[in-house]
């Protein structure tokens, strides 16, 4: 089976309840190899919930997520062990934190962050994994000087940069971000984000990005879905949702975008 041929993840009828209330509703998507799909919606929509459940983090109420395995089969997450599930999240899954210090070892050094998620795959040999783990840290623009100081001597954007470093040093196939830059200085938003673009990009991920900040779905996403209450009310290309929103509520939220 060619890697176009089936999605490299399909979602069917997803829905969460938090005992009455709804956390997300027949929600279904399909994403394919190498394509970035953004959520949006205000807060309280649903779209962590929906990440939760799509990354296996949490049991959905209802509703299936497949997941095309790098054997080529396409497994129900649902039914994984936990060992299987907890092996995807290490290899071939990325999980971007709004807060870096969620992703992070804070306690230990920056070579050893990037290092550590290369010991998990089976990498053991120390030269190799300081090599890795400086390259890597040049390729999130951060001076190969300071691999051996800890994130808590680094700048939020560091932070921010080294845990995208720490993610993508194993070569994921599929990343999750949950409001990547959502913490960070309006100053220090836009390099990340450009530098997020351009690994996205060169590795060819696909990935899924929660943001409630529409220039972030513009910049890193080809297609969209928008969620109110727990529900998605439009999806479709990116900059054709953007363009030519047509429901009320998408109308709303690009209406309200500050003008640049
Ligand atoms: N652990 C929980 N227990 C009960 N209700 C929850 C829980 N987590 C989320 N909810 C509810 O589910 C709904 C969706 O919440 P969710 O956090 O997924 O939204 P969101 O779009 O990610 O919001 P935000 O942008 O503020 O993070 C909300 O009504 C919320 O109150």
């Amino acid at each position: 089976m060619t890697s176009d041929a089936t999605p490299l993840l399909s979602v069917r009828g997803l829905e969460k309840r938090y005992g009455a209330r709804i956390g997300c509703t027949d929600v279904s998507f399909d994403l394919w190899p190498g394509e970035v799909l953004a959520v949006v919606g205000e807060s309280g929509s649903g779209k962590t919930t929906l990440l939760s459940c799509v990354s296996a983090r949490l049991e959905p109420t209802a509703g299936t997520v497949s997941y095309r395995m790098r054997d080529g089969e396409t497994r129900d997450l649902g039914r994984l062990t936990e060992a299987e599930r907890r092996f995807l999240a290490r290899t071939d899954w990325g999980f971007v934190h709004q807060n870096p210090a969620d992703g992070l070892r804070m306690r230990v050094s920056a070579g050893a962050n990037v290092g550590e998620r290369l010991m998990a795959v089976g990498n053991r040999h120390y030269g190799r994994l300081r090599e890795a783990g400086a390259d890597w840290l040049g390729r999130v623009e951060i001076d190969a000087a300071r691999i051996d100081d800890r994130p808590t001597e680094f700048s939020g954007g560091m932070r921010q940069r080294l845990q995208i470093a720490r993610n993508l040093v194993t070569h994921p196939r599929l990343v999750f971000m949950d409001e990547p830059t959502g913490g960070l200085d309006v100053s220090v938003q836009a390099r990340v984000l450009d530098l997020l673009r351009s690994l996205v990009a060169d590795l060819g991920l696909a990935a899924i990005v929660v943001t409630h900040d529409l220039a972030v779905a513009r910049l890193l996403s080809q297609r969209m879905i928008v969620m109110k209450a727990g529900e998605v009310v439009e999806a479709g290309l990116t900059d054709r949702v953007l363009d030519d929103p047509h429901h009320p509520y998408t109308q709303l939220l690009v209406a309200s975008i500050p003008e640049a």
